[in-house]
C-alpha cells in the first residue's frame, strides 16, 4: 500500500491559487515527484501547488513544508500556499491548534513566520529577497540584476528584454509592461521559464505599475503554468519595482484572483505579504491514485 494512500488532505486556495495541503507529520514518508504528479493528474484533484507538512527540522519552527508544483518539481517558496498551511495549522480541527495566532514554517527556501490577522487573513514574513545573480540563480554573472539584457530570440515583444530578477526562495523574472493582459502569456511563459539564462527555470511575471502603491500582475509559474495568483511573484514584483524606482516600498498587487498587500520593510529588508485564504473541501487520497506512481 502506498504510504500516502488514505491520508486526509485539505483543498484550499489563496486568491484562486489552487493549493492542496497534506499532513505527513509523525511519519517518515516523503512524497516523490511522481506521486505529486499523480495526485495533480487525477480527476478533480488538480493543484497548482501541493504543500506537504513534515515534522520540524529546526528548533523554534513548527513544521517543515515541502512544496510541489503541478509537474511534480519542488519549489523553495510559495506565498499563497504558506498562508493556506498557516490556516490549516491554526484552524483545521485535525491539523491545527486554534489557540495559535503565529507560527514559523521552514521550507527549502528558508524560515517563514506567519501571523493570523483575522479568521481568513494572514501575513507571512517572506524573508529577504536574494538579488545576487548566483543566488537567483542566473547562468551569467550580471552585476546588476535589477534590469539585465535578455536575448529572447523568437519572442516578438521588444519590451520583454530587460527583466528584473529576484529570488524569494524561488527564482522570479519580472518584466515591466504597460498592460499584462495584452500579452499571450500562455505562449511566452514557457519560452521564458525555460530560457537558458535561468538554470533552475524561473517564474515569469508581467507587471504594470499603475501608481506608486499599485501594481497589476500576471504570473506564469514554473512547473504550474498560469495561475490566478502567485504570492512569491507578487513579492518579487514589488521588490523589482522598488529597485527600478517605479513604486513605493508598500503596494497593493492586483492579480487575476484578487489583491495582496506587499511591503518591503526598510528596517530589516524583509518582505511581508498579507492576503486571504479559503477552504474549499477536505478529502482522502484514494489508493488508486498511486497505481502508476
Ligand atoms: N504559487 C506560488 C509559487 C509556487 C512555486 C513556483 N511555481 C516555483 O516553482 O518557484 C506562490 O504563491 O508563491
Amino acid at each position: 500500500m502506498n504510504a500516502l494512500a488514505h491520508r486526509r488532505f485539505l483543498r484550499m486556495n489563496g486568491l484562486g491559487n489552487e493549493i492542496t495541503v497534506l499532513d505527513l507529520r509523525g511519519t517518515k514518508s516523503v512524497a516523490s515527484e511522481a506521486e505529486a504528479r499523480a495526485i495533480a493528474a487525477a480527476p478533480g484533484m488538480h493543484f497548482d501547488q501541493l504543500m506537504v507538512l513534515h515534522d520540524p527540522r529546526t528548533p523554534g519552527t513548527d513544521a517543515f513544508v515541502r512544496i510541489y508544483n503541478t509537474d511534480g518539481s519542488e519549489a523553495g517558496a510559495c506565498g499563497n500556499g504558506t498562508r493556506c498551511v498557516a490556516w490549516a495549522m491554526m484552524a483545521d480541527p485535525e491539523m491545527g491548534d486554534p489557540a495559535r495566532k503565529t507560527l514559523t514554517l521552514e521550507t527549502k527556501g528558508g524560515l517563514l513566520p506567519a501571523r493570523r490577522l483575522s479568521d481568513l487573513v494572514f501575513t507571512v514574513d517572506m524573508g529577504k529577497p536574494r538579488l545576487a545573480w548566483d543566488e537567483i540563480p542566473l547562468a551569467e554573472p550580471f552585476h546588476d540584476t535589477s534590469g539585465f539584457e535578455l536575448q529572447i530570440g523568437p519572442i516578438d515583444a521588444p519590451v520583454l528584454h530587460t527583466p528584473g530578477a529576484v529570488s524569494m526562495g524561488n527564482p522570479h523574472a519580472v518584466f515591466f509592461v504597460d498592460d499584462p493582459y495584452r500579452f499571450n502569456l500562455e505562449q511566452i511563459g514557457p519560452l521564458l521559464e525555460n530560457h537558458p539564462i535561468f538554470p533552475d527555470r524561473a517564474n515569469i511575471s508581467l507587471a504594470a505599475v499603475k501608481a506608486p502603491d499599485h501594481i497589476v500582475l500576471r504570473v506564469w509559474e514554473r512547473g504550474a503554468g498560469i495561475t490566478r495568483a502567485c504570492g512569491s511573484g507578487a513579492c518579487a514584483a514589488l521588490v523589482a519595482a522598488v529597485r527600478r524606482e517605479f513604486s513605493d516600498r508598500k503596494a497593493t498587487v492586483s492579480l487575476p484572483g484578487g489583491d495582496l498587500v506587499i511591503e518591503w520593510r526598510e528596517s530589516d529588508g524583509h518582505v511581508l505579504m498579507t492576503g486571504p485564504v479559503e477552504l474549499e473541501r477536505e478529502g482522502v487520497l484514494e489508493p488508486a491514485l498511486f497505481a502508476a506512481a
